[in-house]
C-alpha cells in the first residue's frame, strides 16, 4: 500500500507543514501516511481566509449555501471507497462497521444539516402593548462567525462531519483540526471540497496536535468566534482555560461512563445482543459505549454467563474481513492506556470473567493493538476502574434488586452522557430513561441515532447540545427585533 502525503488545506490550497509525522495502520503497524503539521502561522491563515471568506458566504441565500453541502455529501458517496480506505486504515476498525456507520453517516450529517438550514422557522411573538396595540418580536439569527473545529479519533469521519455541516450550513466559515491519530478523511473531504468548488477559505483543514501545535493554535487564537470540540473530558477543561480570556463560546461533547439497566422482564436475549454491541462495538472506542452493566438479580447469573458467551464469540480479525467483528484498538499507545485498567482492575478486586489480556495470533496482527474483550465482575461501585472512562472493549456487571437502587447506581458517576434501559414493561422503560441522569436514554435498543434530536451531556460528559435545531445555540447569534406597530 504506497505511503500518502496528508498535507493542510488552507484558503482553498492543500499547503506542507512545517514537519511530517508518521500515521501507522494499528491492524498490523505498517506506515500509511505522513502527516504535514500545521505552523502556528499556517493556522493564523487559515483563521484569516476564514475570516475574509465568511461575509459572502454568511450573504448567500441558504438554499445555494446547502447547495455545497448536498454536494459534499454526494461527493463522500462518490468517493466511498476512497473514505472507506483511509477510516479503516487510520482506525483498523471492521470493513463492516466502517461502511455501514462512520462513512454514511459522515453524507447524513451534510444532508440533515442541509435540510435543517433550509425549512428552519423563526421565532417570533405579537406582543400587547400598554397602548392598547402591538408590537412584532421576532429572533433574527446571524452566523457565529469563524468556528474552530476540534475533533477525536474514534468515528473520524462521522464526528468531523457532525460539527462542520452545522457550522457551513448555518453560515459560518471553518478552521477544522482532526485528530493526529486519524487525519485522513479529514483530507479527503477537504479534497472534495476542492472538487465541488466549495469557495475558498470556508473550509480549512490543519493538521497537528494539541498543546503547542494546531489544536492550542486554534483554541488560544484571538480571531475565532467559537471552539466545537469532541474529546476527552480533561482536553474540554484545557480548552475552555484556553478560550475563557476572550470569553469565547464553547460546545463540548466529551467522555462518558454509561450504563446499561437490564431488568429481569427484558426480552432476554435482545438485552444480551443489544449490551454486547454497546460494549464492544468499535472496540468499545465510542463515547456511547456501555461500561457498566447493572442486572436484575434474578437473571444476573445467566446474564454474566450469556455476555461471556458473546463476548467470546467476537472475531478479531483483518479490518477488510467480512467476518471480524472487532478489530484493534486506535493505537499502541491507547492499548497501553487500557492494559492499565485490566491490571487495575485485578488490583482492585476483579474477577475476571473474560479477557483480560493481549490476544496471539501468530500473524501481521501481533504488530496491532488487538485486546481481548472484557467483563469484570465483583468490583466494588467505588473502584476507580467504575468511575473512570476506559474507552475499550470492557465492562463490568454487577446485580441489583429494584428500581431505586438501579437508578441510583447508573446516576453515580460524574458524567452523564448515555444510558440503556432494557425491559419489556415500557411504563418503567420510559420512567427509569426520564429518572437517567444523561443526554441520551435508549429504551431497548443502543446507538440509535435521530439526527433532529438534542445530543450532548452534561457534567464531565459535555457543554451544550447538538442535533438538528438545537444545532442553532452554538452556531448561530440571534438579535431579538422588537417593531412597534
Ligand atoms: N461525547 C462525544 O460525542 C464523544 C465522541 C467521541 C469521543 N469522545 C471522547 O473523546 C475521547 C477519545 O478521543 P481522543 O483521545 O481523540 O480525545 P483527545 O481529547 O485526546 O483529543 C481530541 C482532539 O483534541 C485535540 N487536542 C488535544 N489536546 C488539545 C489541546 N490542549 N488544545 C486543543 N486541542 C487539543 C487532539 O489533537 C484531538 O484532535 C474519549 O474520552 C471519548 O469519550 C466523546
Ligand atoms: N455525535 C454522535 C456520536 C458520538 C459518538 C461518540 O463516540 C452522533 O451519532 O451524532
Amino acid at each position: 500500500m504506497s505511503v500518502k502525503s496528508l498535507r493542510n488545506f488552507i484558503g482553498g490550497r492543500f499547503e506542507d507543514g512545517i514537519r511530517t509525522f508518521d500515521k501507522l495502520n494499528p491492524a498490523n503497524g505498517e506506515l500509511v501516511a505522513r502527516v504535514h503539521e500545521a505552523s502556528r502561522d499556517q493556522v493564523n491563515a487559515a483563521v484569516a481566509a476564514a475570516r475574509q471568506a465568511l461575509p459572502a458566504w454568511a450573504a448567500l441565500p441558504v438554499n445555494q449555501r446547502t447547495d455545497y453541502l448536498y454536494a459534499l455529501a454526494d461527493g463522500i458517496e462518490r468517493r466511498f471507497d476512497d473514505f472507506l480506505a483511509a477510516e479503516i486504515g487510520d482506525t483498523g476498525k471492521p470493513v463492516g462497521w466502517a461502511s455501514q456507520i462512520d462513512i454514511p453517516r459522515g453524507a447524513a450529517n451534510f444532508r440533515a444539516f442541509a435540510e435543517i438550514a433550509r425549512t428552519l422557522d423563526m421565532e417570533s411573538f405579537m406582543t400587547d402593548t400598554p397602548d392598547g396595540r402591538q408590537a412584532l418580536n421576532y429572533a433574527y439569527r446571524k452566523p457565529l462567525g469563524v468556528v474552530g473545529v476540534i475533533s477525536p479519533w474514534n468515528l473520524p469521519l462521522l464526528l468531523f462531519t457532525w460539527k462542520v455541516a452545522p457550522a457551513l450550513a448555518f453560515g459560518n466559515t471553518v478552521v477544522a483540526k482532526p485528530s493526529e491519530v486519524t487525519p485522513s478523511t479529514a483530507t479527503l473531504l477537504a479534497e472534495v471540497a476542492a472538487e465541488v468548488g466549495l469557495p475558498a477559505g470556508v473550509f480549512n483543514v490543519v493538521h497537528g496536535f494539541g498543546p503547542n501545535s494546531a489544536g492550542e493554535f486554534i483554541t488560544t487564537h484571538p480571531d475565532i468566534d467559537g471552539i466545537t470540540f469532541t474529546g476527552e473530558s480533561a482536553t474540554g477543561s484545557t480548552i475552555m482555560k484556553a478560550v475563557a480570556p476572550g470569553v469565547k463560546p464553547v460546545s463540548f461533547e466529551l467522555g462518558g461512563k454509561n450504563a446499561a439497566l437490564v431488568f429481569e422482564d427484558a426480552d432476554f436475549d435482545a438485552a444480551v445482543a443489544g449490551v454486547a454491541r454497546s460494549v464492544f462495538a468499535n472496540c468499545g472506542q465510542v463515547c456511547l459505549c456501555t461500561e457498566r452493566v447493572y442486572v436484575q438479580r434474578p437473571i444476573y447469573d445467566r446474564f454474566v454467563a450469556a455476555l461471556k458467551l458473546e463476548a467470546e464469540k467476537l472475531v478479531l480479525g483483518r479490518p477488510m474481513d467480512s467476518a471480524t467483528t472487532m478489530g484493534p484498538l486506535v493505537s499502541h499507545e491507547h492499548r497501553e492506556k487500557v492494559l492499565s485498567y485490566l491490571r487495575l482492575a485485578v488490583e482492585e478486586g476483579a474477577t475476571v470473567v473474560t479477557g483480560g489480556g493481549v490476544p496471539t495470533f501468530g500473524d501481521e496482527r501481533d504488530q496491532g493493538a488487538y485486546i481481548q474483550p472484557t467483563i469484570w465482575t465483583g468490583l466494588p461501585e467505588t473502584a476507580r476502574c467504575i468511575k473512570e472512562e476506559v474507552f475499550g472493549p470492557v465492562c463490568h456487571i454487577a446485580p441489583f434488586d429494584t428500581e431505586e437502587e438501579a437508578i441510583r447506581l447508573a446516576n453515580d458517576t460524574h458524567y452523564g452522557l448515555a444510558a440503556a434501559v432494557w425491559t419489556t414493561n415500557l411504563t418503567r422503560g420510559h420512567r427509569v430513561a426520564q429518572a437517567m441522569q444523561v443526554g441520551l436514554a435508549w429504551v431497548n435498543c443502543w446507538f440509535l441515532r435521530d439526527l433532529r434530536t438534542p445530543f450532548g451531556g452534561s457534567g464531565l460528559s459535555g457543554i451544550g447540545r447538538e442535533g438538528g435545531r438545537h444545532s442553532l445555540h452554538f452556531y448561530t447569534e440571534p438579535t431579538n427585533v422588537c417593531v412597534k406597530l
